[in-house]
């Protein structure tokens, strides 16, 4: 079902409830096929979350803090994106297929809609979730540049847009909760942003070590320096410099944006904050997961 159709603009289709690009849509029976391997690393995230983040993290702790091995691609090819779609382009599942062992992957599908084989295959699964608050925002204005899904429309609008869920890859609160629920059951490692923004030495070891990487202090510090929000933003094979402007437009916003913990401060008026705390205590209720939403 499209839930938006005005001019040209992208429409987002549904499976099993969840708003997903059409182009993701269409080609769902390929993605659910996956054929998932047991040593296989599948990076989740909501959107905006720091996925590009993680996947660089993750980057250089694969390559033992080697910076020129991770300068071999874009970060956007890097780590076949699984329930990308754009033909004529290959999809992630081909680029996926085409990758050699062991492969890391991303994906920001709610469990629920995950290619069963990565259950079956018993994989490891980092899920890096970011505050609510500061997702809406970091979504907001990546919509604005980002040619492949919808227009916001007004910030009022997308308020409304992100809290009743009608977004791609569907609502924050069921996604994070259900990701959160099944942490003790799988080989998981779930991260905070925040966390990695407050201490990115204590989270990247957490990395290393369910990577069963032991590299020393030396190479420790060089990815904590390589994967500040600075280095990151500068680093044309981090900043998505080299997307075509027909996918991101950062002429309208960058995707290196802030990198921050609290702009939301900056977006949201009292009344709607008080709204979203009384909705994310609804949302949320009976969950022992805990956001910081400002360091
Ligand atoms: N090294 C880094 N440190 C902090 N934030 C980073 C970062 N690299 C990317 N980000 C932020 O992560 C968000 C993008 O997430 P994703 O990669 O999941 O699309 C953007 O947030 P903002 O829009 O708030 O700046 C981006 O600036
Ligand atoms: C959140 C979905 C999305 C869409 C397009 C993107 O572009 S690119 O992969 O950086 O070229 C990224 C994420």
């Amino acid at each position: 079902m499209a839930l938006t159709t005005a001019g040209t603009q992208p429409s987002l289709g549904e499976v099993a409830g969840i708003p997903l690009p059409a182009t993701t849509v269409d080609n769902w029976h390929q993605i659910q096929g996956f054929e998932a391997q047991p040593d296989d690393l599948l990076i989740c995230t909501y959107p905006k979350s720091g996925t590009t983040w993680i996947q660089e993290i993750v980057d250089l702790i694969e390559h033992s803090g080697d910076v020129d091995k991770c300068q071999r691609a874009a970060i956007q090819h890097r780590h076949p994106f699984l329930e990308w779609a754009r033909p004529p382009q290959p999809s992630g599942v081909e680029k996926a297929r085409a990758m050699p062992q062991p492969r890391v992957l991303r994906t920001h599908l709610p469990a629920q809609l995950l290619p069963p084989s990565f259950w079956e295959s018993n994989c490891k699964f980092l899920y890096v979730a970011r505050n609510a608050k500061d997702c809406l925002v970091s979504y907001y204005h990546f919509q604005r540049m980002n040619r492949t899904l919808p227009d916001p429309g007004t910030w009022d609008q997308y308020f409304e847009t992100f809290i009743s869920g009608k977004v791609a890859w569907g609502s924050w609160f069921e996604h994070v909760r259900g990701w959160w629920e099944l942490r003790d059951n799988v080989q998981m490692l779930f991260l905070f942003y925040e966390d990695i923004k407050r201490d990115p030495k204590q989270e990247i070891q957490k990395v290393m070590k369910f990577m069963e990487k032991n590299l020393d202090g030396a190479v420790l510090d060089t990815i904590v320096q390589e994967t500040t929000f600075e280095k990151m933003k500068a680093n044309p094979m981090t900043n998505r410099s080299t997307a075509p402007k027909t996918i991101l437009d950062q002429s309208i916003s960058p995707f290196m944006r802030k990198g921050i913990v609290g702009d939301w401060k900056n977006h949201f008026t009292v009344a709607q904050n008080e709204r979203f705390d009384e909705i994310y205590r609804q949302k949320m209720k009976g969950t022992s997961i805990n956001f910081c939403t400002e360091l």
